[in-house]
């Protein structure tokens, strides 16, 4: 139970430190994956399928999946899960369609101007795990705003499964042919992300690589920053509920339970000041836990120290609390739900009311579901258009307009100490370089 006395006077950081959340040891798991990468750097593809004989217990040739395997996915695909995929594609590009930015032109002053231009990076190496559950999904999500960025190469790379063969789940190849994406390869984990860092005789390098993952694929990308670029750290999934009594126990039960089904590390928290829905929602959390198919991996998730059900004295407080606490997905269950939700201030995606669940954003709302995790919601954002663009500014002066800014240049230059900063400047008129 927090009270508002206890939220009286703490920063953010404070009430971070005694909030539900996993004690996920990343940088412990960096110390794992840094032999992995540095062995894929210098061995290549043969590092990449000596570690997927390893943690993924298959035995591969090569890496690359046949563009005619992936083509013929489509051959074996349910037709409802192919319209499914269809429609969540369609979805998905409505919203990252219009993400899309346009180049700005500011003119600074008479004759001079300052371009943003917006560049898709060249290639891009997409992560779609599959390790407990495999996610086609994911493939939407990261293809869909990669190319309406306008991003050139696309590589995608999942776990083989050694139930089909070595080969990435036949559903995700399925969506891959959907989306027109023939570069795949079956490797995951470090080594899939170490792949797309240095490339190997396989697979070229890509500038930045995307994707959410288990511990050792975020530990990875912690690890490989710089060597190629990455997107905002997407590990073990999250779950906050904001509620108060009106919501329904059952839905609440249901939606914690969908996002502790991911892994034994998710997180599932409800925050309430509705003593009455938290024993609600305890009641059938138990009800509902035992009747479905991952119970194992729900309940560890669900007793872990990143779980539970936090008490707070009214929505206020509770505001406070989903705000130190950064979920990547927040679902606000009040009365005044659109109300609150204008004042969350740190969460990766927001659902509103009792028709927004968590599983809609999953799949088919059109928002983006990977998304900052860790509470690394207070600076990053989920995966967006933007997340595959760069900015760059283009600079062009003419002669009247450089000749006005030559005499401030040169007094900024100075009073740093660097008067070759100044003397380029003046070069270009009567001044000269200084002998
Ligand atoms: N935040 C998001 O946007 C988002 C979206 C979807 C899924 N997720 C999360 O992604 C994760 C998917 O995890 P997963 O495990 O199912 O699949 P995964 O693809 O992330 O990981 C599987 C890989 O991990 C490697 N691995 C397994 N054990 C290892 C070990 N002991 N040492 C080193 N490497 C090892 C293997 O090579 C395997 O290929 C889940 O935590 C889920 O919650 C997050
Ligand atoms: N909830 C996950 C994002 O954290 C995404 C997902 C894919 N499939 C089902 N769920
Ligand atoms: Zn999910």
């Amino acid at each position: 139970m927090i009270s508002r006395d206890d939220l009286r006077g703490s920063l953010p950081g404070d009430l971070r430190s005694v909030l539900p959340r996993a004690e996920l040891d990343v940088e412990a798991a960096l110390e794992k994956v840094r032999p992995i990468c540095e062995d894929v750097r210098h061995r290549g593809s043969e590092a990449v399928r000596e570690y997927t004989r390893r943690f993924d217990g298959v035995t591969l040739d090569r890496l690359r999946v046949p563009a005619r395997t992936v083509a013929e996915a489509l051959t074996t695909l349910d037709p409802a899960v192919r319209d499914a995929l269809e429609e969540s594609i369609r979805r998905a590009r409505l919203v990252h369609r219009d993400q899309r930015r346009s180049d700005v032109t500011t003119r600074v002053v008479p004759g001079g101007t300052v371009t943003e231009r917006w560049i898709p990076v060249d290639r891009v190496g997409l992560y779609v795990p599959g390790g407990r559950a495999v996610y086609p999904s994911s493939v939407v999500m990261n293809v869909v705003p990669a190319q309406e960025a306008g991003v050139g190469s696309l590589a995608v790379t999942s776990p083989p499964q050694p139930e089909h063969g070595g080969l990435p789940h036949p559903t995700i190849l399925a969506a891959c042919a959907l989306l027109g994406v023939d570069e795949v390869y079956a490797a995951g984990g470090a080594q899939a992300i170490a792949m797309f860092a240095y490339g190997t005789d396989e697979c070229r390098p890509a500038n930045l690589v995307t994707g959410p993952g288990n511990i050792w694929v975020a530990a990875a990308k912690r690890y490989l920053k710089g060597v190629i670029g990455i997107d905002s750290e997407a590990g073990p999934t999250e779950i906050a509920v904001l509620a108060d009594g009106t919501a329904d126990p059952v839905h609440v039960a249901a939606d914690l339970i969908s996002q502790a089904e991911h892994d034994p590390l998710a997180a599932a928290v409800l925050v309430t000041d509705s003593p009455g829905l938290a024993d609600a929602v305890e009641r059938e959390l138990a009800d509902q836990v035992a009747r479905t198919k991952h119970a194992d991996r729900i309940t560890e998730a669900l007793a872990g120290p990143q779980s539970g059900i936090v008490l707070v004295d009214d929505l206020e407080a509770g505001l406070a609390v989903v705000n130190a606490y950064a979920a990547e997905h927040l679902e606000i269950q009040t009365a005044n739900a659109r109300e609150l939700a204008a004042r969350v201030r740190n969460a990766g995606a927001i659902f509103i009311g009792a028709h927004s669940p968590v599983s809609l954003g999953d799949y088919l709302a059109g928002s983006n579901h990977v998304l900052p995790t860790g509470g690394c919601a207070c600076h990053s954002s989920g995966l967006s258009v933007q997340s595959f663009l760069r900015g760059v500014h283009v600079v062009e002066y003419d002669e009247p307009a450089l000749a006005e800014a030559t005499a401030r240049v040169v007094a900024l230059a100075e009073a740093e100490d660097l008067p070759a900063h100044g003397a380029a400047m003046k070069a270009r008129f009567d001044w000269g370089i200084p002998e």
